[in-house]
């Protein structure tokens, strides 16, 4: 698997009064950072990706690829949210299932995916669980299980671990780092801490007001020389 870069082609959109406009390019095979204040747009900017919403004019170009007329499912896309991510009346590897089946019609090759991505999540003793008989944490491997078995390239996370410690978020996100070096992925994920874009992201995303105001390097954002919007929204304006 090779990660493939994301590219939003003045990419318009709007809910009500709330007005986006995105262009730029996500890196490929990199894991990027996207922050800004709250209702900024960073959300939506995952779920027009997704194809949860779709543009009213412009691109959203995965590879080659025009995401246009792709229903979500068609998209090589995994999302994980902050929460709810599982299907409260299943266990976890049936939760893992859907990723392969949505009727959880598993085949020989469907259940060793399930396992190896149980595994790799350190999963593999609490397949049999129901989701409330495991920690915030577990739940969210058992998320990242189930993006895993999906196999797809590019992987949306929508701040999965804002609900969990400091310690245990600073570990998921070292593990999600493992994930996408040894898969090549292309992540984007959502965070408010700038500590989790310095521990994990390659490059950020600043979205100010459905804009795409700021981009580059996530070492560049995280010294002296960040760009002036990124350090307002810090609250130093140096
Ligand atoms: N389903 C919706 N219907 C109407 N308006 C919406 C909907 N989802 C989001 N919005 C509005 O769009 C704007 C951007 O929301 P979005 O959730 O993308 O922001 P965000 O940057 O992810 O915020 P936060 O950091 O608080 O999660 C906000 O003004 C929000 O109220």
């Amino acid at each position: 698997m090779n990660g493939p870069t994301i590219r939003f082609d003045q990419v318009a959109f709007a809910y009500n009064e709330a007005q986006f406009l995105f262009d730029a390019t996500v890196p490929d095979g990199a894991i990027t950072a996207l922050m800004g204040p709250s209702g900024s747009g960073k959300s939506t900017l995952l779920n027009l990706v997704a194809g949860f919403e779709t543009p009213k004019s412009g691109r959203i170009l995965i590879g080659e690829q025009d995401m246009r007329d792709r229903a979500p499912a068609a998209r090589p896309v995994s999302m994980i949210f902050q929460e709810n991510n599982l299907f409260a009346h299943l266990t976890v590897e049936q939760n893992v299932g859907l990723g392969r089946s949505p009727s959880l019609k598993l085949t020989a090759d469907d259940k060793r995916a399930i396992a190896d991505a149980l595994a790799s999540t350190g999963m593999q003793n609490k397949n049999n669980r129901l989701p409330r008989e495991l920690s915030g944490g577990e739940r969210q491997r058992v998320a990242i299980a189930r993006a895993l078995v999906r196999q797809c390239p590019v992987l949306l996370l929508d701040e999965p671990f804002a609900s969990l410690g400091p310690a245990l978020r600073a570990d998921m996100l070292d593990e999600i780092r493992a994930l996408q070096a040894r898969l090549g992925l292309t992540v984007l994920f959502v965070t408010h801490h700038p500590e989790d874009a310095s521990r994990l992201a390659d490059h950020v995303l600043f979205l100010e007001n459905g804009h795409i105001t700021a981009q580059g390097p996530a070492k560049s954002f995280l010294d002296e020389q960040a760009p002036a919007a990124f350090r307002r929204y810090m609250g130093d304006a140096g």
